[in-house]
């Protein structure tokens, strides 16, 4: 995996770049415990971004993949993917970029989009934080946005029943909430990444919220605000975000079941 410290629009194979993928990857972990950045810490012997980054270079659509590293680690972050092979015969056609990230997601998913050019129509978003996520995925998301949608989610039903709730905050916080409503589970849906979207879409989507001084926790939100439809894919178990500890445990057992799977 080389991982070039500017983009020269192009994917390695130096063809223009059609879809790129944005990875932030820029988050402390701070659910996760202590320890170093949650996307630097290993997955069975290797970085959770490592994982992620091979997930969207494995797609035969991505040809760019730009990694948005904490603010002040760009440099360690591109001596670790220079550590490690892509590990795939797609190595010699995905460009790595690396660029420094900001203090919430939202800040380090328009970094990353800064660095993607014009070239491209159709970038992914994904987090560093779900890096099982299977190739089939990430190219469903793809095909849907190639195929007409601006914004495209992957998303699975709930297993757990909703409330919605009245906070307790200040000198209430902790104190039992109540609850105001349970919204119908049928029409619910827990969403993951990669989030594919038309590029124009998605920079004027960050454009907006960001001159708005709003917050969103999905990209695919911001675009909701655009009042641009997006639409859901079906998403996989195992997209699930490494979060908290417990994530972990789950993440190296999927791990070692594909290694059993691949040793029949
Ligand atoms: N300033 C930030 C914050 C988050 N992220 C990225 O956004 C993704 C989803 O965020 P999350 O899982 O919430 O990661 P953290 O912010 O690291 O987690 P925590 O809230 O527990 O600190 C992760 O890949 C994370 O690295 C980012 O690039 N820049
Ligand atoms: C983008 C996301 O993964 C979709 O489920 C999620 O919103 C990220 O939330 P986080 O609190 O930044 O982990």
């Amino acid at each position: 995996m080389s991982a070039t410290p500017d983009h020269g629009g192009s994917g390695a194979s130096g063809r223009p770049a059609r879809t790129a993928a944005v990875i932030p990857a820029a988050g402390r972990g701070v659910r996760l415990g202590p320890g170093a950045p949650k996307a630097l810490r290993p997955l069975s012997g290797t970085p959770m971004l490592v994982h992620a980054v091979r997930a969207m270079a494995g797609s035969r659509s991505v040809s760019l993949v730009v990694v948005v590293a904490p603010p002040d680690g760009a440099d360690e972050v591109r001596r670790l993917l220079d550590a490690y092979p892509l590990s795939g015969s797609l190595s010699d056609t995905t460009e790595v970029v690396v660029v420094p990230g900001g203090e919430t997601r939202q800040e380090s998913v328009r970094k990353g989009l800064a660095a993607v050019p014009e070239t491209v129509t159709t970038v992914l978003v994904h987090d560093a934080a779900r890096p099982l996520v299977p190739v089939d995925t990430v190219d469903a998301v793809a095909a849907a946005v190639r195929d007409g949608s601006p914004a495209v989610v992957p998303a699975l039903p709930l297993a757990d029943t909703v409330k919605q709730v009245e906070p307790r905050t200040g000198e209430r916080a902790g104190e039992p909430e109540p609850v105001v409503g349970t919204p119908e589970r049928a029409l619910l849906r827990a969403v993951q990444t990669p989030q594919g979207f038309d590029r124009a879409t998605l920079v004027a989507a960050h454009e907006k919220i960001a001159l708005e001084g709003e917050g969103a926790t999905d990209d695919a939100g911001m675009v909701e605000r655009l009042g641009v439809e997006v639409v859901v894919v079906p998403g996989h178990e195992e997209a699930f975000k490494v979060t908290r500890p417990l994530d972990l445990v789950l993440a190296e057992a999927v791990l070692a079941r594909r290694r059993a799977n691949d040793g029949f």
